[in-house]
């Protein structure tokens, strides 16, 4: 679904840089020991860009985004985001898996919420900025219903509005796609490609998924080992749409993220041909 135009008389978000500098996280582990889960990690999340970040199961992509968020602490090491205003509240926004929308309001005042949190608004201002994203990302009929009301699709719906209300310089995004089905989850990566080409804020999405990886972002950064490796450019041309999934060059794309993230789980390959094949291409 093609995002609506917000009102070209505000301002629009800039976007910023992330940079992690020999950053390291570690928790407890069994008994006594320590599970250094992000290794003296060095890497540049550019400014503008989506990034995406793949990895096997447990190799630290959440950790990894909670840290950049300032909900976790590194144990050495840093994250330096330009500019720092960005480490404020409003700044940055953070989609997580489940849309975790409060039961006992409604899509507007959900919606709201940070701005009011924030009082970067006064009430009225607020309202209708919360209206007006609402109608970007296609619920302008349900701003009166709460949760239980809207269905997975339209719940995500939401709570990306609510991470883009205040209008953040850095988007952070955590598997917000992986619990629906695949034609909902294409219209919400065009909406994501609409809001982007809007609002032009450095994105990191956190995905399972290598076609979604391939579709939404500038870059790939492949997690091993604790740390992000330099990040793979994406050839595919812009803007990009689903259409692109069916080109060639999509499919050796996806052979290419594919066999990376195998070796990273230490599989031997023999199955690149048919991992373009899950492509769709
Ligand atoms: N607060 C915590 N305390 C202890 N261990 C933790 C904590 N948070 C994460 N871990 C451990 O850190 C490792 C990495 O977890 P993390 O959630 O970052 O991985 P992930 O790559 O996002 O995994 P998935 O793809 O399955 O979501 C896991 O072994 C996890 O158990």
């Amino acid at each position: 679904m093609p995002a609506a135009p917000l009102n070209a008389a505000e301002p629009t978000a800039c976007a910023s840089a992330v940079r992690c500098r020999r950053l390291s996280v570690e928790f407890p582990g069994a008994g006594r020991q320590i599970v250094k889960v992000i290794n003296q990690a060095d890497v540049e999340f550019a400014s503008g860009e989506i990034s995406a970040l793949i990895g096997p199961s447990g190799c630290g992509k959440t950790t990894l985004l909670r840290t950049i968020a300032g909900l976790q602490s590194p144990s050495s090491g840093g994250v330096t985001i330009d500019p720092p205003s960005v480490g404020r509240r409003g700044e940055l926004g953070f989609v997580f898996q489940h849309p975790a929308l409060l039961p006992w309001r409604t899509t507007l005042q959900n919606v709201s919420l940070p701005l009011r949190l924030t009082r970067s608004c006064d009430p009225a201002d607020a309202t209708r900025r919360a209206t007006e994203i609402l109608d970007t990302v296609g619920m302008a009929d349900a701003i009166d219903r709460f949760p239980h009301q809207l269905s997975g699709g339209m719940q995500m719906r939401v709570s990306i509005a609510r991470a883009l209300v205040t209008r953040p310089r850095l988007l952070l995004l955590d598997e917000p796609f992986a619990a629906l089905d695949d034609i909902l989850r294409g219209q919400l990566w065009e909406l994501l490609l609409g809001l982007w080409r809007q609002l032009c804020f450095t994105a990191i999405l956190v995905t399972h998924n290598i076609a979604e990886a391939c579709l939404l972002s500038h870059r790939i950064f492949v997690m091993r080992d604790g740390t992000c490796g330099d990040g793979i450019i994406n050839p595919l041309s812009w803007p990009r749409s689903q259409q692109q999934r069916r080109t060639p060059e999509f499919g050796q794309f996806y052979g290419t993220i594919s066999d990376r993230l195998r070796t990273s789980v230490g599989v031997q390959d023999h199955g690149a041909r048919s991992s373009q094949m899950e492509a769709g291409t």
